[in-house]
């Protein structure tokens, strides 16, 4: 049992999710930004890996007043379960993330995660150790589920995505391409990690979407099952 899960990302026309510096770029546009609010609100969970919260301390939050509302009138929280993917506890117990905005928080981290940062983190957050070394993305899936999360959005970064890829764990990638260039070998990509070797491990992708947005193009991509 697992939620399905869809990966939204901005990329440059390059294929780049930020600067090799790990600095947060505007890629999408007025019209991008709302579309990904409305994929936000209707989900039941956000998901970020360590890398995204400690480069861009966002907040996950809705941010339409009307979407927040929608929300609290089907009966659930104004944002949806955010949820950091932090094998070692290094999420700072200040992160936007679990100070901005009322709703639930859980933090997945490792049994190697000092128990020191384990603790600060129980006092703004649920804390789930899955996975002995590394965060066990499976057992998370599995753990959200019973939380009630149905429909999971993942936000990034490269790290998190390729390892969600490596699980089969992707239903649907909706990637926006901005009309930039970032460049750099050094840049986060997509998908990051060490990357598949082998052609058949590639997974493979059925085109569901293309649509102009702002001055990008949209594409939705949908994950084929393995027969
Ligand atoms: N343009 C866009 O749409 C977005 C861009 N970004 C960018 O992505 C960059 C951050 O990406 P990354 O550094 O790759 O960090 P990340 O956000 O992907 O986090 C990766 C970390 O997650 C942890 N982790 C634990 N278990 C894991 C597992 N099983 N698989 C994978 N990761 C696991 C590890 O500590 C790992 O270093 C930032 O520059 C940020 O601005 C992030 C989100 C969206
Ligand atoms: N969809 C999208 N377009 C861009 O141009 C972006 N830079 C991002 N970045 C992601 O948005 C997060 C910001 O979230 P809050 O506004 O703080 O709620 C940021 O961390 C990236 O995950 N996304």
């Amino acid at each position: 049992m697992r939620p399905y899960v869809f990966v939204n990302l901005a990329m440059s026309a390059d294929g780049k999710i930020s600067t090799r510096e790990r600095r947060q770029v505007k890629i999408s546009g007025a019209d991008d930004f709302k579309r990904v609010d409305e994929i936000k609100a209707g989900s039941d969970g956000i998901m970020v890996g360590i890398g995204t919260v400690m480069a861009d301390d966002p907040s996950l939050t809705v941010k339409s007043p009307e979407l927040k509302a929608a929300r609290r009138a089907r009966g659930e929280d104004e944002h949806p379960l955010r949820v950091v993917v932090d094998s070692m506890a290094r999420t700072s117990p200040d992160a936007d993330i679990l100070c901005k905005g009322a709703g639930q928080r859980v933090v997945a981290v490792s049994a190697a995660a000092p128990a020191g940062r384990v603790e600060a983190l129980r006092e703004k957050a649920e804390v789930v150790v899955v996975g002995e070394k590394g965060v066990d993305l499976t057992l998370l899936m599995h753990e959200l589920a019973t939380r009630g999360v149905k429909r999971l959005m993942v936000e990034g970064g490269g790290t998190l995505i390729w390892g969600l890829f490596k699980a089969g764990l992707v239903d649907e990638l909706i990637t926006y391409i901005g009309s930039t260039v970032i460049g750099g070998v050094d840049a986060p990509t997509p998908a990051d990690g060490e990357g598949f070797v082998r052609e058949d491990e590639f997974p493979r992708l059925e085109l569901a979407g293309v649509e102009r947005v702002d001055d990008g193009v949209l594409l939705r991509w949908v994950v084929k099952k393995e027969e």
